[in-house]
């Protein structure tokens, strides 16, 4: 369980006047956990799959609980450095019939366990917070009534409440609408092996967040699970398919790491963000090479990356495939020469906010001048002063907008609390970070 930590209403940010000198290891990343406890639910394995530094956070735990509510086993070890998920012996796939599953706002829940469940025999209903219930999800629960399973948006406007009544998924040839949200494709993938036979999975239009499905197909081979792709945006996975896999290790975050380079490139000094693999499976990373193209110095060695901060250019920058970093890149933004323009992130008006609305919006009551566009935003530095600063219950925005409080006297960070979707420990480590600053 995550441990009950208390947050206050409103967090004023100390602003600090030397650089930093840190180096830290943030939690797992919420995107592979999400997919690991997914695909290890999935496993034969029968003394359970082993996963090591998973997240644990709010949108892991709306994960654990689900899956437990499906029937599977999944017990903390080693005083949560790890986490047992085992199917029980002689249990069907999806060992429930009937299940209700509450996801909270985790958007990677509620798309992985819509396509996982189709994979049961009898109904299941997924729920969430009122923001859940304005997310699009249509386009995988057509895919889904393309394979012949009944999936309906429960007040009839392509938003969960989900309801799903099933017998199997029976496979075949599928086109799959992924503009929206990469999620969709995810969970659809991650349950194809699974199916009673092939599918040929074709993307129509442009899909959304790519590296995401890169590491979805990671992560099946990872699980010696068969997936072939012929052309882009077409995906054969044969079916059925047997998961192996008894040990699995989970990277740090790279979103969450983006809050701590950032650190760097604004307050001057160096971050060093240590765990990550050579070959990561997470897009994010690509933050680190946005830092240096505004012009910090970043040094990758084995397993850790250092950001020193440096003179910043504004930059202009198609972030579709790292679109969680949008508005830790709007905080850099702030102390950049020059104007930024952020392109193509229409889709993350869908997210846990309308992130480009809530971050002008802040951004602006912060005292920068910003243009909001369908797509993305450009935002002209100006002289910040401070203030209290809305975070629409998206965690994101509170730990972006914290990072100008640091350079800004009178930052407060409202409803601090809602970092604990995927970083209960922010807090600590930001002040950390700021604590072992440079003299
Ligand atoms: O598959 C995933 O793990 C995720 C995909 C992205 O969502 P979209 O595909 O909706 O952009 C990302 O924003 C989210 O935090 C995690
Ligand atoms: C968009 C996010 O999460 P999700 O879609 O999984 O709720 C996020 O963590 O920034």
């Amino acid at each position: 369980m995550t441990e009950a930590r208390v947050y206050p209403a409103q967090l004023a940010i100390q602003p600090i006047s030397h650089p930093l000198a840190a180096t830290i290891r943030v939690p797992g990343s919420k995107s592979i956990t999400n997919r690991a406890l997914v695909l290890a639910a999935l496993t034969k394995a029968p003394d359970g799959v082993t996963l090591d530094y998973p997240l644990e956070s709010e949108d892991t735990e709306v994960m654990i609980d689900s899956l437990r509510k499906l029937g599977y086993g999944i017990e903390w070890r080693d005083q949560q450095r790890s986490i047992v998920v085992t199917r029980p012996m002689g249990a069907s796939l999806i060992p429930a019939n009937h299940a209700d599953l509450y996801v909270a706002n985790s958007g990677t829940t509620m798309r992985f366990l819509t396509a996982m469940v189709a994979l049961g025999t009898g109904q299941f209903r997924l729920d969430g917070v009122p923001r859940m219930r304005e997310r699009p999800i249509g386009d995988l629960l057509d895919a889904l009534k393309q394979l012949g399973v009944s999936a309906t948006s429960e007040t009839a406007n392509d938003c969960p409440p989900v309801v799903i009544q099933t017998d199997g998924i029976p496979g075949g040839e599928v086109a799959i609408r992924a503009g929206m949200s990469s999620q969709f494709l995810s969970g659809l993938l991650m349950a194809a092996p699974f199916a009673r036979s092939s599918m040929s999975i074709r993307v129509a239009g442009e899909f959304v967040s790519e590296p995401y499905v890169a590491m979805t197909v990671a992560m099946m081979r990872d699980w010696g699970i068969t997936v072939v792709t012929p052309a882009p945006g077409h995906y054969v996975v044969p079916a059925p398919q047997v998961a192996t896999r008894s040990h699995y290790s989970i990277e740090p975050d790279a979103s969450a790491a983006s809050y701590f380079v950032a650190a760097a490139a604004i307050q001057g000094g160096r971050v060093t963000v240590s765990g990550f693999p050579n070959v990561s499976l997470q897009g994010d990373l690509a933050f680190v090479d946005v830092l240096e193209e505004m012009g910090c110095q970043v040094t990758k060695s084995d397993s850790a990356i250092t950001v020193q901060g440096g003179t910043l250019r504004g930059i202009d920058l198609d972030m579709n495939a790292i679109s969680d970093t949008v508005m830790t890149l709007g905080a850099v933004a702030c102390f950049a020469e020059g104007p930024t323009t952020i392109r193509n992130v229409a889709h993350i008006r869908h997210k846990e906010t309308d992130r480009i609305s809530a971050l002008a919006n802040e951004l602006r009551r912060l005292g920068a001048e910003v243009i909001e566009r369908a797509d993305g935003l450009t935002i002209h530095p100006r002289p910040l002063h401070g203030a209290t600063v809305q975070t629409y219950r998206d965690h994101r925005m509170a730990m972006s907008l914290s990072l100008i409080g640091m350079r800004v006297p009178g930052v407060v960070i409202d409803d601090p609390g809602c970092v604990a979707k995927t970083y209960p420990g922010y807090w600590e480590d930001f002040a950390a970070i700021q604590n072992r600053a440079a003299n």
